[in-house]
């Protein structure tokens, strides 16, 4: 596998795994450069520094969070690949033999920091993906309510998004991958310990990343490998042009809506810990013409989950749908 040294501000050279596609930087700003403004008014993603959103918990790490999670359960994946493919299980039904990827496992933060100490290489991979609630324990709390909340809240207000949905806590390993695919909130994801890198792909790129049909439990992943892209299956993955961002401790990446990311836990930089803020998108006051890609990107949703219900039979939507494009819009 070609990898390429990559450093932070001239910090320890660490490795990053190369792929088909060109990957250029993400800007990287300090909170106060009013760039930072007009990148996220035009919903275009950047690396802010200096927010102290999350400084009242770099401090974290596996021996403070065993101590202080509390004795509750937490959702930990687990997967025989070091690769976390997102599935919605209650579309498992929909597509013949589906396998999930992954195991959905619940457990005690002690259990969870037990089996990662003990984690032998062969180990399956495990990553927490929990929503921050008031299961917590005290000292977790007033770290979290040390976060940099007037900051946040003042993005929030001067785009206009809509309200906090989720606050979720990451706990990985340093090979733990998350494949390519988009959301549809707006995200700021802030890194607490060791270093994640983020390839981006533009709205606008949906035709080279030939998302899954809606009804699939993989629904917004890639179906493309980026190990080893069939390029038969999917030739306009060959136009694809990634950004690319790498986040440390106390970096805040703005994650716009409908963009592409696969998340890559970096090699050599231990144990990961991230916590994310999403919001729902703000209101579309008025329509302009031509369309954004997200408005497309939501449009085709709207549409395929219409055909979807009005067929009522996923089998089938593919005759369907070739029946209405090939030969007449191809
Ligand atoms: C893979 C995993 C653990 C998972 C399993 C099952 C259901 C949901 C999720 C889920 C959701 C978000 C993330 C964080 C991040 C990716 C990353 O940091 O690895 C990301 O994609 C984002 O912040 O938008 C990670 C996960
Ligand atoms: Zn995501």
């Amino acid at each position: 596998m070609a990898t390429r040294k990559a450093e932070i501000n001239g910090k320890r050279p660490f490795r990053l795994k190369e792929y088909t596609f060109s990957c250029e930087d993400v800007p990287r700003l300090s909170c106060t450069d009013p760039e930072v403004d007009r990148l996220i008014s035009n919903e275009q993603p950047v690396v802010i520094t200096d927010t102290n959103l999350v400084s009242s918990a770099l401090h974290w790490d596996l021996d403070y969070l065993g101590k202080n999670m509390g004795d509750g359960m937490f959702t930990v994946y687990s997967s025989h690949t070091n690769k976390f493919k997102y599935f919605d299980d209650k579309k498992g039904n929909n597509v013949k033999n589906f396998r999930e990827p992954m195991r959905h496992l619940d457990m005690t933060f002690q259990d969870f920091a037990k089996r990662l100490c003990n984690k032998k290489p062969e180990d399956e991979s495990l990553y927490m993906q929990q929503t921050l609630n008031d299961s917590v324990g005290r000292r977790i709390v007033v770290d979290f309510l040390g976060f940099n909340w007037n900051w946040i809240t003042e993005q929030q207000k001067k785009h206009n998004w809509g309200q906090l949905t989720a606050n979720l806590l990451l706990v990985g390993t340093e090979e733990n991958i998350t494949p390519s695919h988009y959301d549809e909130q707006q995200n700021f994801f802030a890194q607490i310990k060791g270093k994640k890198r983020f390839i981006l792909f533009p709205p606008s790129q949906f035709g080279c990343l030939y998302p899954y049909p809606i009804y699939h439990p993989h629904d917004r992943q890639s179906q493309v490998d980026f190990d080893d892209p069939d390029f038969e299956k999917f030739p306009e993955f060959k136009k694809a042009a990634a950004l690319e961002a790498v986040v440390g401790p106390g970096d805040v990446l703005y994650l716009p809506t409908y963009w592409w990311h696969q998340v890559e836990c970096v090699q050599g930089t231990g144990l990961n810990i991230s916590v994310t803020f999403w919001y729902k998108c703000g209101p579309t006051d008025k329509i302009e013409y031509p369309l954004k890609p997200q408005q497309k990107v939501a449009m085709m949703r709207n549409i395929e989950k219409m055909i979807n219900q009005a067929l009522n039979d996923p089998k089938e939507v593919p005759e369907f749908m070739q029946n209405m494009v090939l030969g007449r819009y191809t």
